[in-house]
């Protein structure tokens, strides 16, 4: 495998990606590269019209954001990383330079002005190597761009706007994601496709082998590589698929390292003495010091093993309200949060060691404190805190999953298996159990919340005058709803227990436009007059036989013209790609007889009851929204 010699310098050291960017992360992660995310919090200020081109702004940005992150490690965490590596993706079309949008109308003005057209994406890249002299940071940087020339087909206002909509453009350079719907305007690629979804990896080899592997002195005259150097520009390395004599493999050579990852494979030999680590693990010496490594890391699969450990230290951290503690009185020691929240020092030490490499929290050595999300989120008097819901993962989703083997077997619900209760007791507890229901409006508060603007914006509903939230809980959605359209009367019609229970989750303001609450069952009581009906978070709970139903009383209720507003996880037609709602399938089947549903199962059950003109938009946030009017 001729790659591995070039990444696999890398293996030993200290690598830290400077970049929030989800695309960086994964092609890296792809390759098999080790390393840690830092988001760099260097703002894209640098003034344009200073650089002769704009390639040169990219690579200065980069440059830029990647030091900010080594001096940052350096001197607030006392941790110097090995090799800093920063990336800046820009388009260029006119001779302007278009960065990530700043709303909705910021995408469409840059949408327009590549529709047609061919422009250009630069990525400046930034490997910065690190030392540390007499407690100084010692920087070498190493910077480079790739160019790549994109083709967009000519967009009509219709395509531009429900692409806009989809939210698709807004954390991407030029507003669009070629590799996902960004993908259907684009006509063709001239040039290194992942260069423009965020980094030049080709290049970024290329530079690696020029930095560990400079030309000889009997082969000066390749100054530079213009390809990924095979094995042999690697002084004789023998490639472990040639059948060099250098090469041996070690059958069942299988270990585990300290992390527990195992690594197993075969053993590759230098012609001089120093051994040369192949392949992405971290290498195990022999007696011979001769290096083994083995077959690339499955991460991806490794992270899912995994992925039940890190929820959790979510879980436990919430529940035990460290993040509520650290808010008010971070950065604390270990002991100091062991001593607030009435726990053992060494477990949580360790659980905060956790959390911190999980990226929730900061550690230095004045202590442990919130990171900017885990106070926005993870805090219960957060601004969109997702406390609630955390807690209700943990005390009812957690149990419920434990038996999804049964549930799965079983095609049904496992509330009996997991409380011993049937699901309509349970149900009951919701409302008679004052922690439960607090618990469980808290829950749906939390998604409510935060989804609401995406929901609310996702299509113009201007020409509504009032609207019924059904099954609205807190009304975190109506609160939003009246906030953007002034003109729009909301009522939110729920259960009277829960009504009875919505003062706490009021917003405070003087200036709030009132919502009403109406209490009353959807299945069996009159519904409040509406131009549209709002259902969100319902239809998923139901079987499709109770959906008719509910559709039908509306249908019932609602004049032509009028609407009907879903918000869901929408599944894609093939069931295969989404996998956060195809998760929250799993959830719905462990606890009911509802499920999630395609856009086509959805548009499906609204025209058997009259509603036509099914519009659908994903949103890029965790709901997507369906639009329908009677007809
Ligand atoms: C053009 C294009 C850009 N992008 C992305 C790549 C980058 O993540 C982003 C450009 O913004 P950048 O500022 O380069 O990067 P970022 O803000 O995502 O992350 P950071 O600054 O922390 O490194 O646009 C795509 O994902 N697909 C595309 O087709």
């Amino acid at each position: 495998m001729v790659l591995n010699p070039v990444l696999g310098k890398l293996v030993s050291k200290r690598v830290v990606l400077a970049s929030a960017s989800p695309r960086r992360q994964e092609i890296l992660t792809n390759v098999g590269l080790r390393f840690e995310v830092v988001p760099s919090w260097f703002k894209e200020t640098l003034e344009k019209s200073s650089f002769a081109a704009p390639y040169e702004y990219a690579v200065e940005t980069a440059k830029q954001k990647a030091l900010e992150v080594a001096n940052r490690m350096h001197v607030k965490h006392l941790r110097t990383p090995d090799v800093v590596i920063g990336a800046d993706t820009i388009v260029t079309v006119d001779e302007q330079i278009l960065e990530k949008p700043v709303d909705k109308q910021d995408a469409y003005r840059m949408l327009s002005r590549l529709s047609g057209k061919e422009h250009s994406v630069f990525t400046g890249v930034a490997i910065i190597h690190c030392s540390s002299k007499d407690n100084q940071l010692e920087t070498e940087v190493t910077d480079f761009y790739e160019e790549t020339k994109v083709k967009f087909s000519d967009l009509s206002e219709e395509l531009l706007w429900e692409y806009i909509h989809s939210g698709e453009p807004m954390d991407k350079a030029g507003g669009y994601g070629i590799q996902a719907l960004g993908g259907m305007l684009v006509e063709y690629v001239h040039g290194d496709f992942l260069n423009v979804v965020g980094f030049p990896l080709n290049h970024f080899c290329k530079k690696l082998a020029e930095l560990y592997y400079p030309p000889s002195k009997h082969n000066v005259q390749h100054k530079k590589y213009d390809s990924i150097p095979s094995v042999d520009t690697f002084e004789n390395l023998s490639d472990g698929e040639s059948d060099s004599s250098n090469f041996t493999e070690h059958k069942g050579a299988s270990k585990l390292d300290s992390s527990g990852m195992c690594s197993s494979g075969a053993i590759y030999n230098s012609e001089n003495s120093s051994s040369v680590r192949t392949g992405f693990m971290v290498p195990l010496e022999n007696q011979n010091g001769v290096s083994e490594s083995g077959p690339k890391l499955p991460s991806k699969i490794l992270e899912l093993m995994d992925g039940f450990r890190a929820s959790k230290a979510l879980f436990v951290a919430s529940k035990l309200k460290i993040f509520d503690h650290l808010k008010h009185r971070g950065p604390l020691k270990a002991v100091d949060v062991s001593n607030e929240v009435r726990t053992s020092v060494c477990g949580t030490e360790r659980l905060l060691d956790a959390c911190a490499a999980l990226g929730l929290l900061e550690k230095t050595p004045q202590g442990y404190s919130n990171t900017d999300s885990a106070n926005v989120y993870l805090t219960s008097d957060g601004e969109y805190s997702l406390h609630g819901y955390i807690i209700h993962s943990d005390d009812h989703l957690w149990p419920l999953f434990t038996n999804l083997e049964s549930a799965v077997k079983e095609g049904s619900r496992q509330n009996h298996r997991a409380f011993g209760k049937k699901a309509e007791d349970l149900f009951k507890d919701y409302y008679h159990s004052e922690e439960v229901k607090q618990r469980f409006m808290a829950a749906m508060h939390s998604i409510a919340h935060l989804t609401a603007r995406d929901v609310a914006t996702a299509f113009d509903l201007s020409r509504f005058k009032s609207a019924c939230d059904l099954g609205g809980c807190t009304g975190a959605l109506a609160h939003e709803l009246v906030q953007i359209y002034p003109n729009l009367k909301v009522t939110v019609f729920d259960l009277p227990e829960v009504i009875a229970n919505t003062s706490y989750f009021q917003p405070s303001g003087q200036h709030m436009a009132p919502v009403t609450f109406v209490s009353g069952d959807f299945f069996k009581d009159n519904l409040p007059e509406a131009d549209l009906y709002i259902l969100s978070r319902v239809l998923h709970d139901w079987p499709d036989e109770k959906i008719h139903v509910l559709l039908s009383r509306i249908s019932a209720v609602c004049k032509p013209g009028c609407g009907i507003l879903l918000a869901e996880m929408v599944l894609d037609d093939e069931k295969k790609n989404r996998s956060t709602a195809l998760l929250q399938s799993l959830n719905m089947l462990v606890q009911t007889e509802g499920k999630e549903r395609s856009g086509s199962e959805y548009r499906s059950l609204l025209e058997q009851h009259g509603f036509t003109n099914v519009k659908i938009r994903l949103t890029g946030n965790l709901l997507d929204v369906i639009l329908c009017a009677k007809t």
